[in-house]
């Protein structure tokens, strides 16, 4: 886990005050992280690269870095599309020019170049970008080559959001610590493999305490059978409601039976063809450890899903259910919710938290997010998404290992299915929201066919074998 603030601007303040480090000694290191990243992907000496640098400290980066790189490369195109402002980059610009660096304000040629460093804006993008920003990144843009991000994407602004047009890169190089601005859903498209440079002290040093965390590959843990001596009624009896939409029940009872499950029973109004080893039940049978609900519901009786909602064991709700305003009277117990967007947006109306619409909650997630939990500081909430927020209480955790092989109806479904068989075997309610959203990501990132083929029972295969 790796954690994630809001702004850094307080931990570059702590530099300088605690550990008495100057301006110019991060922006030093920040400028070297670049070099390693271009001397990483850019092997041969006959190469070009441009560093494209702004008016501010993102372009000071970008000119202490064409320092650095000078006789590494035959031709380094440095170039300063406006005049310098900042304080730091008009001394990076001095020292180039004491090294007899030329720059250029314009850029006829884009072709043959191998690297691209985007030093435009950083962190102190606050405004919409005018045509002359906005015509240099389609420009730069539309070169072939490798692309680095220094510090965030051009054009992406401190809240995630793309003023207008944004700089698409293969790596983003963020300056000391992850930010919530380059895990947003907007922001995924363009920041690429993100990596955080060090600064000139190590991240325990740097970074201070937080309430939110990036989720990594190592966080996962998988539901392993230590014991030995061991029957299937050790590992839980999930069931699964089947809905009018039979398939989304029939999708997450099998994901919930690869995932460790030792009994899975979907609850069925009349008998469906399932695979062998799932059981069918008019009720919920009496040993049973979890519920999974909501996926495909469709229509469904009240006071049957009051019975079922009562039923006190652990829970994950889906999908239909977020517009059901009985939901209510749940919210104040620990239950798991897996929205998506339109869904949340429902549940943010229903509990008259917020009435938004899709674009709103996508541009504020973790607003959103962060205000649904502190109302309901038990439920554990899965925002889905491009990146999944996590969050229970003041706890906050990304998971942005996913991909769009998983944009696909009962992609859910396989989801929820992966919870209930978690909190059928015992595991807490947020550890089992988080090891089923990263085996689900995984699953999907290593498919290995081509990316718009995955389908649930793909995912559920690469579960079993992650
Ligand atoms: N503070 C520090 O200690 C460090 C800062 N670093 C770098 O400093 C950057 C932040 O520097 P700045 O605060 O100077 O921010 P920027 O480099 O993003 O530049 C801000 C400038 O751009 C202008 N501007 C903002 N939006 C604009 C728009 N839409 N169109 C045209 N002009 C616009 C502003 O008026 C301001 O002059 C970080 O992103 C990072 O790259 C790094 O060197 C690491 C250390
Ligand atoms: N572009 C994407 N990148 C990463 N994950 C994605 C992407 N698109 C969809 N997902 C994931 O796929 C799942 C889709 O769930 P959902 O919309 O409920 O589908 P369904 O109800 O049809 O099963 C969620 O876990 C979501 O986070
Ligand atoms: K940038």
């Amino acid at each position: 886990m790796q954690k994630i603030f809001d702004e850094v601007s307080s931990l570059d303040k702590k530099c300088y005050d605690k550990f008495s480090l100057s301006e110019d000694l991060l922006m030093e290191h920040a400028a070297l992280a670049l070099k390693c990243e271009v001397n990483n992907k850019i092997k041969s000496y006959n190469s070009t690269i441009l560093i494209v640098c702004g008016v501010g400290n993102n372009g000071a980066d970008g000119l202490a870095l064409a320092r650095l790189l000078q006789d590494e490369y035959l031709n380094i195109i440095v170039y300063t599309p406006f005049e310098v402002k900042s304080k730091m980059a008009k001394l990076q610009l001095e020292r180039l020019k004491l090294l007899g660096v030329n720059t250029t304000n314009s850029l006829r040629k884009v072709f043959d170049i191998d690297c691209v460093v985007d030093s435009l804006f950083g962190s102190g993008l606050n405004k919409p970008l005018k045509k002359e920003a906005i015509d240099i990144l389609e420009k730069i843009n539309s070169i072939e080559a490798y692309k680095i991000a220094c510090d965030i994407p051009s054009g992406v602004d401190n809240n995630g959001e793309i003023k207008n047009s944004a700089f698409k890169a293969d790596v983003t190089v963020t300056m000391g610590a992850l930010k919530t601005s380059l895990l947003t859903d907007g922001a995924k498209e363009f920041t690429g493999i993100i990596k955080k440079a060090n600064l000139g002290l190590s991240s325990s040093c740097y970074e201070n305490q937080t309430d939110m965390y990036l989720l990594e590959q190592k966080d996962l843990k998988l539901p392993f059978r230590d014991n030995i001596n061991t029957h299937k009624g050790n590992y839980g009896h999930a069931c699964v409601v089947i809905g009018c939409k039979k398939g989304a029940g029939v999708i997450a009872s099998s994901a919930a039976f690869s995932f460790g499950a030792g009994l899975v029973t979907a609850i069925v109004h009349e008998e469906l063809q399932l695979p062998y080893y799932i059981m069918q039940s008019h009720n919920l049978p009496s040993n049973v450890t979890a519920i999974a609900l909501g996926m495909g519901l469709g229509l469904y009786d009240k006071n049957e899903l009051k019975k079922i909602l009562n039923t006190n064991v652990a829970k994950v709700i889906d999908a239909d259910l977020f517009y059901e305003k009985l939901l209510l009277d749940y919210l104040n117990q620990e239950i798991v919710l897996t929205p998506h967007p339109k869904e949340f947006c429902s549940l943010l109306k229903l509990t008259k938290l917020a009435d938004i619409d899709i674009d709103t909650l996508q541009s504020n997630r973790f607003k959103y997010v962060k205000l649904f939990c502190k109302k309901y500081p038990k439920v554990t909430l899965l925002l889905k998404g491009a990146n999944v927020i996590i969050s229970q209480n003041n706890k906050v955790y990304v998971n942005c290992l996913g991909t769009s092989a998983l944009s696909k109806g009962g992609s859910g479904d396989v989801l929820s299915g992966l919870i209930v068989a978690l909190l059928a075997q015992g595991y807490s309610f947020l550890q089992s929201a988080i090891n089923a959203s990263l085996a689900h990501t995984l699953a999907a990132k290593n498919f290995k066919s081509n990316n718009y083929a995955l389908n649930p029972e793909d995912l559920i295969e690469g579960i079993k074998n992650l």
